[in-house]
């Protein structure tokens, strides 16, 4: 059933518009793949491009050894899912699942076998089945959606942010049974999602793309932990930016004459993984230390996020307690949380 999706030097243009840009990539047999990126960066092009919804300038798409470019997308054996679910209004539930089973020539009895088993697997009871599935819940309609797709043993499922409709809660749990099911049935999937945190914890590697290539592609912790450019840094959640220049980067890092002083950096740095510290405490040697004003204090659960004013610019750190507006205190960022990049000049 499932096969590895080989994708090479894909091109894709609209009306002589670059989209995607020799973009590749390969997917192993049973992996799932999240692709992550701001809006318009080719996502769904992507997705599209693989189902044979469009037409490729150049480049090819293989499924195993099999060279599926020109196929058409019937035959390709790629099956997507949407955000908008794209159930037949008109039909019931049953009818939704065994559209595609009906299409491909079962027989009435394989098809029912087939239906009670899908239904089985997406936690749907048998009773819903003859129901409109307009009377489905977003839950029960993406349920159904995944069950349609999955009945025909698709060689690759695409999800077109298919938790996005959802609450949050139902997001929560339909995120983790369709990895369950993944994990369970082994069927190779790509992901499109904007979410950060969906792609960490759905995903066996996560792409990172930006304007129609791939920036960065690996496990989701090393993309967490290791971004190779300002680029994901910004995506994965690095959310504290500090622009500097090499001179006051080699102060900091106490290096001298490391960096060049005209040269730019970015440095980057997670909330909850720098601290404020006080001028009673001592002063940890493996990291940076920058003197702050407190600007903002928010509740958010667990601690208190603070708004931190420094001469490289505002920043957020977490704290236990809240602290008072205008409070001096010191920011640490330890040198394992710290991502430094070179920044481009700015003219
Ligand atoms: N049918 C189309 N005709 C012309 N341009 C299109 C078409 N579909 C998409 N585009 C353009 O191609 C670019 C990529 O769109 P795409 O939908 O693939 O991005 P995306 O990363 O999926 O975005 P989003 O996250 O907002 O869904 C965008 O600039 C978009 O405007």
């Amino acid at each position: 059933m499932s096969k590895t999706l080989r994708i090479e030097q894909l091109s894709v243009s609209y009306a002589g518009k670059p989209v995607l840009c020799e973009l590749s990539m390969a997917i192993q047999r049973g992996e799932m793949v999240a692709l992550l990126g701001p809006s318009g960066c080719g996502k769904t092009t992507l997705l599209n491009a693989l189902c044979g919804f469009i037409q490729t300038d150049r480049g090819q798409i293989w499924l195993d050894n099999e060279d599926v470019t020109q196929a058409n997308a019937q035959s390709r054996q790629m099956v997507q899912v949407f955000q908008s679910y794209a159930l037949w209004p008109h039909m019931s539930v049953f009818g939704n699942i065994a559209y595609g089973l009906k299409v491909r020539g079962w027989s009435a009895k394989a098809i029912e076998q087939r239906v009670a088993q899908m239904l089985e697997l997406v936690n749907l009871p048998w009773v819903l089945a003859k129901s409109s599935v307009t009377t489905l819940s977003g839950g029960q309609c993406q349920r159904v959606a995944l069950a349609r797709a999955l009945a025909v043993k698709p060689s690759v499922l695409l999800l077109d942010e298919p938790l996005s409709n959802l609450d949050a809660k139902v997001r929560l749990s339909v995120r983790h049974e369709i990895k369950q099911l993944q994990q369970q049935l082994g069927f190779t999937s790509v992901l499109v999602t904007h979410d950060r945190e969906e792609a960490l914890v759905m995903a066996d590697r996560i792409a990172v793309m930006n304007q129609g290539k791939i920036e960065q592609f690996c496990e989701p912790e090393t993309i967490y932990h290791h971004p190779k450019s300002a680029f994901v840094a910004d995506f994965m959640g690095l959310d504290n930016h500090f622009r500097v220049r090499g001179e006051q980067l080699n102060q900091l890092l106490k290096e001298d004459s490391k960096r060049s002083a005209q040269q730019y950096y970015s440095i980057y740095f997670r909330p909850e993984s720098a601290q404020i510290l006080f001028s009673a405490d001592s002063f940890p040697s493996d990291g940076i230390g920058i003197d702050a004003r407190v600007s903002q204090s928010v509740f958010q659960g667990q601690s208190y996020r603070h708004g931190l004013e420094t001469v490289y610019g505002a920043c957020w750190c977490d704290y236990e307690q809240p602290l008072a507006h205008g409070q001096s205190v010191k920011l640490f960022i330890p040198l394992r949380a710290l991502h430094i990049f070179v920044a481009p000049s700015v003219h």
